[in-house]
């Protein structure tokens, strides 16, 4: 079930000489947190490259304003490549969990840039059948797994990368920081696609097993073992 983005990060599977020329191509920008790169359905085509910062990815879901959080994107990913490729509205929005900086180029300029670069093309096929084949298996995941396995699946998954939280390794000599997972109980429902009454409830029991501690906008594993046996095996 993943979340996290791409195997290996757009910019970061570039060579020297492409990376020089994609980054000539446009200009930074800088946002806030909480505010909106991409919103769905807009009609736009530009790509931005993350320079420094967390994204969320998110759909709404209905009319309440309910929105399931599709992925969370980090440095040296590439956004907005779907409207720039097949020209329809955005697929989704794109929000800065803190403050982000891109680099943004025009969907004519992407798209030149792809016809005179075959590999990079082969980059960003690779990077959409990558998250195709994600979907697929988050989606054979959502229809057998409970709540509960679910929601220890994605802590097992965020707390390894912690893209959200100073995550600090541990000095030689002192014990290990453990993993805090930095999303409220509203945004974790939304990444693993139940409602918040629901992911209380299996945070509960997690709490009264001691897998895990809560706080505001926080869980920290306290065991990693027993949560990974609880996701069930259904990591990456
Ligand atoms: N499932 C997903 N996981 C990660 N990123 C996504 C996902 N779906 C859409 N996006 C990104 O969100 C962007 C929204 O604008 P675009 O549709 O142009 O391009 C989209 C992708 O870059």
């Amino acid at each position: 079930m993943g979340l996290l983005g791409d195997e290996v990060g757009f910019a970061r599977a570039l060579t020297a000489q492409e990376h020089e020329s994609v980054m000539a191509l446009g200009g930074h920008r800088t946002y806030a947190a909480d505010a909106h790169l991409l919103t769905e359905g807009d009609r736009t085509s530009h790509v931005m490259i993350v320079l420094r910062g967390w994204v969320t990815v998110s759909v709404s879901t209905d009319r309440g304003g309910t929105r399931l959080i599709l992925g969370l994107r980090g440095p040296g990913e590439l956004l907005g490549e779907m409207a720039a490729l097949d020209s329809h509205p955005r697929s989704a929005t794109v929000r800065a969990l803190g403050p982000v900086e891109v680099q943004v180029i025009s969907g004519d300029a992407f798209r030149r840039f792809l016809a005179l670069h075959p590999r990079v093309s082969g980059l960003v096929i690779r990077q959409l059948t990558f998250r195709l084949r994600s979907s697929d298996q988050e989606r054979s995941a959502l229809a057998s797994l409970t709540v509960l396995q679910r929601l220890a699946a994605r802590l097992n998954e965020l707390s390894r990368a912690n893209p959200t939280g100073p995550y600090a390794p541990a000095l030689p000599g002192t014990r290990p920081t453990r993993a805090v997972v930095r999303l409220a109980q509203d945004e974790l429902a939304a990444t693993v696609g139940a409602t918040r009454e629901a992911v209380a409830k299996a945070l509960r029991l997690l709490r009264d097993q001691e897998v895990v501690r809560t706080g505001n906008r926080m869980v920290e594993i306290l065991d990693p073992a027993l949560l990974a046996l609880l996701a069930d095996g259904h990591q990456e």
